[in-house]
């Protein structure tokens, strides 16, 4: 299958310093990001995964190499590496949505507002924000009557949901999530795995940092980290339901996924 590249890393090193070392996170590392992939970022904790994550989303700048953006629609290629802070910042309102293990919601504003305050910063028309904004909770299964409360007054597992609803407000030619189930429960993992898969099947490019296996069969290429690089990665194909489940009329397909990425992380040493 062919997939455009939509986002390339070429010889990225990362090294953060303080007075007595030098600490070498990423090193000369290569990669390209496809569009419609679910990409999967694994590896050991303190193996950089993050520190990736961010540099390829233009939140951190490499200390050395290039991050070049080459969109969804045959735009120039453009190296965001060399971009002002301000334009790094205008490229990632435009093109990019993020997801953390915390939700970072404002605790002052309801969930409706939480969504359309990051929906203003690329639209004008309010109305059609606000429709799609609550098109989006709907989906995520965030009805009406919890519009508008305070995320004090939501569970966790609805939280996340809003901050996920926030990340994809913008239409983001990529969603970064970091650890996105890290602080929920089991069922709410399950719920949100669940959103980041269906928009992942409608098209929307994902790269996901995570240290859980559940969360990382999610994903179609899991990249595996050590020491700074890109040990190895594996292609699995697309999410095919839960593989112990028997009702799922591709359950032999998605055991066999699993089997696969099982293998692979018992490769890495995982
Ligand atoms: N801003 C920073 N300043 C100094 N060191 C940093 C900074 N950010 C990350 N590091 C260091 O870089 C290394 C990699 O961190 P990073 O968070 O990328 O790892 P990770 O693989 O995501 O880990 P985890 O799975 O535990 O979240 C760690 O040793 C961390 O202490």
């Amino acid at each position: 299958m062919n997939r455009n590249v939509i986002l390339t890393a070429k010889d990225l090193s990362k090294t953060f310093s303080n007075a007595s070392e030098q600490q070498h996170v990423l090193k000369n590392l290569n990669l390209d990001i496809y569009q419609g992939d679910f990409t999967v970022i694994m590896g050991n904790s303190g193996s950089g995964k993050s520190t990736l994550l961010y540099a390829l989303s233009g939140m951190d700048r490499p200390s050395l190499g290039t991050i070049t953006y080459t969109g969804t629609n045959g735009t120039r290629p453009e190296e965001i590496s060399k971009y002002s802070n301000d334009r790094l910042a205008r490229f990632r309102r435009n093109h990019c949505g993020f997801v953390f293990q915390q939700n970072y919601l404002n605790d002052s504003m309801s969930a409706l507002d939480n969504v359309m305050v990051s929906g203003m910063l690329t639209t004008k028309n309010r109305k059609e924000l606000a429709d799609r904004s609550k098109e989006l909770l709907q989906s995520v299964e965030i009805g009406e009557k919890d519009w508008k409360k305070f995320p004090a007054q939501l569970s966790g597992g609805q939280q996340q949901r809003v901050a996920v609803v926030r990340g994809v407000i913008n239409r983001p030619e990529i969603l970064f999530a970091d650890e996105p189930t890290g602080a929920l429960n089991s069922q709410n993992t399950n719920n949100v795995l669940e959103i980041l898969s269906a928009l992942n099947n409608d098209g929307q490019s994902i790269v996901m940092v995570t240290h859980a296996i559940r969360a990382a069969e999610r994903g179609n290429r899991i990249l595996y980290l050590a020491d700074g690089v890109i040990l190895d990665e594996i292609e699995i194909g697309p999410y095919r339901g839960d593989y112990k489940d028997s009702s799922n009329p591709q359950q032999a397909e998605a055991q066999e996924r699993h089997r696969k990425l099982k293998d692979f992380l018992a490769d890495m040493g995982w």
